[in-house]
């Protein structure tokens, strides 16, 4: 297959590409595009380029948002270096872009074959296609019939966090734990394959981790071509997209489709594997042709798509729910009194269900608060965007046509105006959801294009939780950091150091201070 550089040298493509940034810049310049925002303020709405990249250097993404937002106002613009971009946090703009107006903000920002299919990625009718067909998978019914899939991973880490994942003291490494999990949770869902990453160096890890481990190990924005292609020059993925370019390392994406081939095949010959609910499964049976893409099928994926959209769960779905997991493990082992109350709420909902079932899950509602007032001092996609298609006038702002919406959702959970002592763990704020505008706190995104395996992360949360609290008792380490953590920034947002805690066997039972 021809690649760019065999049709030219990499010198002459780092001319052309510079030459492209010095013309857009001229344009830019020219047009200031957001000097025409009719932003109802005085402040300046310029800040030049750049402010994408003050988020990527500095992941307390709150500081530069608290300061923009001093100095600028609620709304203001930037340059995402080529990129104009309007910073929004008034929830009733918000509320129109991400519902009302939903059809001028279909997406987020403007990756070979497989990728380009991702849910995350594509748009218009391919998207509302591919998510009218996998949204059905986390439905209660299928959600049900995945509990047993999640439970078997819960038990594996409550089993193993007193032994294997911990030292003598019981002192474990919090990132570490919680990501193992998650990486048995999401291979099996998503492809269907048990990996036992939990096993940790005791036992076998299987390849499929091993090679799942390595592609998220993987630094995105550490990659130059990665960060010129998304972050320069949005545009230039259609040209990417002409010779297969993904931004995901090659090797992984092309084990992981040949994974799910040997999987697809397996299942239909019944030979590895049982017919069971996975997110995998589902695909396979909504396959549709090229074909039939082409006659205007409003359902269905091909197999490249569903090739595409397991890898993509396995990267949207991995670090977010596992750091989920360590920001509500550390304030559980901080805030002793919230330990206790759910703990408490765990045995009664055990009681009154006969076991820990589905039904029982859902009525876990304070550790819903506690794990709700987690996300909002740490939220794991800490800015949400929305690209405009057309130029419109919502409550009197003006966005133009191509401008990014940014959301910062991390900023606006820690923000004086919305929350009282913003820096203070209350999971009793979280008691009445009803309260909470879903625009100033939205750990999952908003409107129809939301996070599609929330109730899924939802589920495994709580179930790990609840296993885990009923048998241990979570505590500080004489070097865990004091709150508020320091946060750092991946593919989601995590503790900036190495974290640790201690587990205690409940035999013990140690009263709450
Ligand atoms: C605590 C865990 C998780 C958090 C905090 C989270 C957060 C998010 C957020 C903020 C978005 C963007 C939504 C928007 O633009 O409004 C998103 C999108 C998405 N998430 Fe999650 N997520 C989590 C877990 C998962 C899991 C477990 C999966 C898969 C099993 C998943 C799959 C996706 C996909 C495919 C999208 C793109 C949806 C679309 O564009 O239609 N996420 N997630």
């Amino acid at each position: 297959m021809i690649t760019p550089l065999d049709i030219l040298s990499l010198e002459t493509w780092i001319l052309i590409l510079t030459s492209f940034i010095l013309i857009r810049l001229y344009i830019h310049k020219k047009w200031q595009v957001l000097k025409n925002l009719n932003i109802p303020h005085d402040q300046p709405t310029i800040l030049g380029i750049g402010n994408l990249m003050d988020f990527i250097k500095n992941p307390e993404f709150f500081v530069t948002f608290a300061c923009h937002k001093k100095k600028y106002g609620p709304i203001y613009g930037a340059y995402n270096w080529l990129t104009p971009s309007i910073t929004i946090t008034d929830p009733e703009i918000l509320k129109k872009i991400f519902i009302k107006e939903f059809s001028t903000f279909p997406d987020r920002q403007v990756n070979g074959k497989e990728m380009n299919s991702a849910l995350t990625v594509v748009s218009g009718r391919k998207w509302k296609r591919i998510r009218n067909t996998l949204s059905p998978t986390f439905s209660s019914s299928k959600l049900k019939e995945m509990f047993g899939i999640v439970e078997d991973c819960a038990d594996s880490f409550v089993q193993n966090i007193g032994t294997i994942n911990s030292d003598v003291d019981g002192r474990f490494d919090v990132s570490l734990a919680f990501g193992r999990l998650t990486l048995d949770g999401i291979c099996s869902s998503a492809f269907g394959v048990k990996v036992d990453s939990q096993a940790g160096n005791n036992g076998e890890e299987s390849q499929v981790a091993k090679m799942a481990r390595e592609l998220l190990a993987f630094e995105f924005f550490s990659s130059k071509t990665t960060f010129a292609s998304i972050v320069i020059f949005p545009w230039t993925e259609k040209i990417a997209e002409k010779f297969d370019y993904t931004i995901f390392p090659r090797k992984y994406v092309r084990y992981f489709a040949r994974l799910i081939d040997s999987v697809v095949e397996s299942k239909k010959e019944k030979k590895q594997l049982p017919q069971r609910t996975d997110i995998l499964q589902t695909m396979i049976d909504s396959q549709i042709t090229e074909e039939d893409v082409k006659n205007g099928a409003v359902k269905g994926v091909t197999k490249t798509e569903m090739k595409g959209n397991s890898i993509i769960m396995l990267l949207a779905g991995y670090e977010t729910t596992s750091n989920a997991m360590v920001f509500l493990a550390y304030n559980l082992a901080v805030y002793k009194d919230a330990q206790h109350k759910c703990r408490e709420e765990i045995e009664q909902v055990i009681a009154e269900h006969g076991g820990l079932t589905y039904e029982a899950v859902q009525d876990l509602k304070y550790m819903t608060q506690c794990l709700n007032e987690s996300m909002r001092l740490y939220s794991l996609v800490p800015a949400n965007s929305r690209y405009c298609e057309r130029d419109i006038t919502i409550n009197g702002v003006t966005i133009p046509k191509g401008t990014l919406v940014n959301i910062p959702v991390f900023g606006m959970g820690r923000d004086e105006e919305f929350w009282n002592e913003p820096l203070t763990f209350n999971p009793d704020r979280m008691l009445d959801m009803n309260e909470i505008d879903p625009m100033i706190f939205q750990p999952f995104g908003a409107g129809p294009r939301n996070c599609i395996g929330m109730r899924f992360a939802l589920l495994e949360i709580k179930i790990t939780f609840a296993k885990l609290l009923q048998k241990f008792y979570l505590d500080v380490c004489e070097d865990t950091p004091a709150p508020p953590l320091k946060v750092g920034f991946k593919t989601s947002m995590k503790p900036k150091e190495t974290l640790y805690l201690k587990v205690k066997a409940l035999e013990i039972r140690v009263v709450p201070s």
